[in-house]
């Protein structure tokens, strides 16, 4: 992006409310800065912060928010800045139309790396697919025998936490059935994910999608193999979250003041105190609570959110009595560079073995990012199927990264994960289908046109 006089000026106009805060001087950002970034912090803190008070158009926000949201701030909200906020955060998906090969094989199911297939459809009658085995390319010997100090690091075993039929969907604007979430949860259990989070019991005011909490849990309760988790933002969701049969919770916290007003419209301080009452109802229920902090690395209104407020919101929960947080970046603006120092600060205070990392995919870090976290300890990553999701709260978040690249990557590194990729692609193939969009997966994309290919062959 340029930086030109007009920008700058604009920037001054609209943010004024960054030149008070505290966090942003630079004695922060020197640090994290990476070759590949532009030089200027100001630019940087820029970036992510002109949008934050537009609702996106494609969006199912609740309505309370845009109401809330609608130029509360004194960030920018002038029609002037239109074409600023659009080309500073390009991340709305893009439609193409699927081809007839990718509607064929979201019919399939592929085998996968840890199991053996289940198979419909004509094109499996054929030997040859039957044999067709969905691995990672890597090369003969395998990384695991990698004496490489950088590989070496990595964990042997990864425990993914999707959370697409939660973060995924609670963003979308056309309610998707019930029973659509039911079989994805379904098809994402069978695919060996050992925790699926399932549903948010929070206002249907301000998340409209998940306002079917309680049937989804109706219809998965019975299922087997994998955690059901569910966000509960206060006692009122953790009482309707038990009564639907849930048997674990997770809440959500931010390290960012001002989205933790627009996310849940109470302060920090006030969201922990809220925490500490449902943490102590869930401990008579002896129901393990996760916490999530938000905007570890940037928020769509403050910018850069300093190392040390995100690591007092991780200690705070982690004294409460969370069993794990999860460490989002909410708006997928962190590269290894703010991610490090990030986890470095954290990790002073909790232990790795109870921290996850939770990366959205705006800025195509999210591998990179969660690559350097497994090199520093960490063995829990979030991802959400075929790339799904965004915060209806957060300005410029796009999709989790997706859970099909992330084992993509993990198998090629010879990291455990008992995910059969075959069947999370078809899970990704079959949500995507129902949204109408492709598979935001490049792994599956790429998968499916391999399998295309060989299909052209018979
Ligand atoms: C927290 C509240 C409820 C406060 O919302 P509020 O409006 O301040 O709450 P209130 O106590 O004034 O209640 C307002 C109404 O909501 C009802 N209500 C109150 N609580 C509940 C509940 N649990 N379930 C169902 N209904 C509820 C309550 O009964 C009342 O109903 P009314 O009397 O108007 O008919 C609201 O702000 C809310 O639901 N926020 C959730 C927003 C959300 O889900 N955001 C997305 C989460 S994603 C995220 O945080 C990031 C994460 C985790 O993915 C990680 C990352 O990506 O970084």
């Amino acid at each position: 992006m340029q930086w030109n006089g007009v920008r700058r000026a604009h920037y001054l106009r609209c943010c004024k409310t960054l030149t008070n805060n505290t966090h942003l001087h630079h004695a922060y950002i020197p640090v994290t800065m990476s070759s590949l970034e532009e030089p200027l912090a100001f630019d940087r803190i820029q970036r992510f912060s002109s949008g934050a008070c537009r609702p996106r158009d494609d969006v199912g926000m609740g309505h309370r928010w845009i109401q809330g949201r609608d130029c509360s701030t004194s960030n920018c909200c002038s029609d002037d800045d239109k074409s600023f906020g659009k080309e500073s955060f390009p991340w709305k998906r893009h439609t193409r139309k699927v081809s007839e090969g990718e509607i064929l094989l979201r019919s399939i199911s592929f085998s996968g790396r840890n199991s053996s297939s289940t198979v419909s459809g004509t094109l499996w009658e054929s030997k040859s697919f039957q044999e067709h085995k969905f691995h990672t390319f890597s090369s003969e010997n395998g990384i695991s025998h990698s004496s490489n100090k950088l590989v070496r690091g990595v964990p042997k075993f990864v425990k993914i936490v999707e959370v697409g039929p939660r973060d995924g969907l609670q963003n979308e604007k056309n309610i998707v059935p019930t029973s659509v979430k039911v079989e994805l949860i379904q098809r994402l259990v069978s695919a060996g994910l050992p925790v699926v989070e399932a549903t948010s019991f929070v206002s249907p005011k301000w998340v409209p999608q998940l306002a079917d909490a309680k049937a989804v849990m109706d219809g998965v309760n019975a299922l087997d193999g994998a955690r059901l988790p569910v966000l509960t933002p206060n006692l009122k969701g953790f009482e309707a979250a038990v009564s639907a049969g849930a048997k674990e919770v997770a809440i959500f916290a931010s390290a960012s003041e001002s989205f933790s007003l627009s996310n849940i419209n109470c302060t920090i301080e006030e969201s922990l105190l809220r925490y500490r009452a449902v943490v102590t109802a869930a401990k008579e229920h002896s129901i393990p609570v996760r916490g999530y902090v938000s905007c570890v690395v940037g928020c769509p209104v403050e910018g850069a959110v300093p190392p040390s407020k995100v690591a007092h919101v991780v200690k705070e929960l982690y004294d409460m009595g969370c069993s794990e947080i999860s460490l989002g970046d909410t708006i997928g603006i962190g590269t290894p560079g703010t991610v490090v120092p990030m986890l470095e600060a954290v990790m002073a205070v909790v232990p790795a073995e109870k921290l996850a990392v939770h990366f959205h995919d705006t800025y195509g870090q999210a591998l990179a990012n969660i690559l350097v976290s497994l090199q520093m300890g960490i063995n829990i990553v979030d991802s959400s199927v075929a790339g799904l999701g965004g915060c209806p709260y957060a300005k410029g978040a796009s999709g989790n990264v997706a859970t099909e690249d992330v084992v993509y990557m993990l198998n090629g590194l010879g990291v455990q994960t008992n995910v059969d990729l075959g069947k999370l692609i078809a899970a990704g193939d079959f949500i995507s289908k129902h949204l109408g969009r492709p598979n935001g997966s490049k792994a599956a994309v790429a998968l499916n046109r391999r399998v295309t290919a060989d299909a052209s062959k018979i």
